[in-house]
């Protein structure tokens, strides 16, 4: 169970067209575990990208990202699916559920092609009780409101039992009052849970919320606040 994500030197660039983009640079953090951090920034400020490089989605062209000191990328890509299924849960702006399968069968997804030591369908059952969705777990997605539907991607985020929740503008698809809501339900599942939580969002109201306020500018962290949190 990781307890803290250690950023050193980290820079990823990207070429297209024959043009180099550094959409980070140099970037020196640690994220701990308890903490619910928040990264905001102007659009195209690396935020995403950060969030990429911390859920092993995508490799550093520079500099590392250790997990209690362990480099994963350095291992092999199974090794590092398989560290990615233990530790991380992601949660996205479009929800990106699968529109011909049941709540329940989405939330599932994740457990597919896993041996855990549990029972997939009782767990599944269970972790949209935890979000408020014990009612709908036969509904397709279409059946089920903008929230609701954010909903059952964070049952299926956590489904896994990981020790880190990652998410890319939660509420970005809401209304402001469903948008706090969803937050809301990332901040207790994190007390109950007990994960670490780390959200790349545009809304100063919603990072307010944060313990930690992480602003970007131009792939750099121009600052760094701690105590932030209501
Ligand atoms: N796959 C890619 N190929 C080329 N350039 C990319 C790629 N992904 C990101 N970039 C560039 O890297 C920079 C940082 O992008 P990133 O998506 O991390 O910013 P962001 O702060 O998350 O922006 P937004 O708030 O608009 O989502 C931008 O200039 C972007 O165009």
């Amino acid at each position: 169970m990781v307890t803290e994500i250690t950023c050193s030197s980290l820079t990823k660039s990207y070429v297209g067209d024959g043009v180099k983009t550094n959409a980070i640079k140099n970037i020196d953090i640690i994220f701990r575990k308890e903490e619910f951090s928040a990264i905001v920034g102007s659009s195209g400020s690396g935020k995403s990208t950060l969030l990429s490089l911390l859920g092993t989605l995508d490799k550093p062209s520079e500099g590392t990202v250790l997990y209690d000191s362990h480099d994963i990328m350095k291992k092999r890509k199974k090794e590092i699916a398989d560290f990615r299924f233990n530790e991380i849960g992601f949660i996205f702006q479009q929800f990106h559920l699968l529109p011909t399968l049941t709540a329940l069968e989405n939330v599932m997804t994740p457990l597919f092609s896993r041996k855990v030591p549990y029972n997939k369908q009782k767990r599944a059952t269970e972790v949209l009780a935890q979000v408020g969705l014990e009612d709908k777990l036969n509904s397709l997605p279409s059946q089920l409101s903008g929230g609701q539907q954010q909903r059952v991607a964070i049952a299926r985020a956590i489904v896994h039992k990981p020790s880190w929740l990652l998410a890319d503008e939660p509420t970005g698809n809401l209304d402001t009052e469903t948008g706090e809501l969803v937050l809301e339900l990332l901040r207790n599942l994190k007390q109950e849970v007990g994960c670490g939580l780390i959200i790349v969002t545009h809304d100063p109201e919603l990072a307010a919320k944060a313990d930690r306020v992480i602003t970007m500018k131009d792939g750099l962290i121009v600052s760094d606040k701690i105590g932030a949190g209501v």
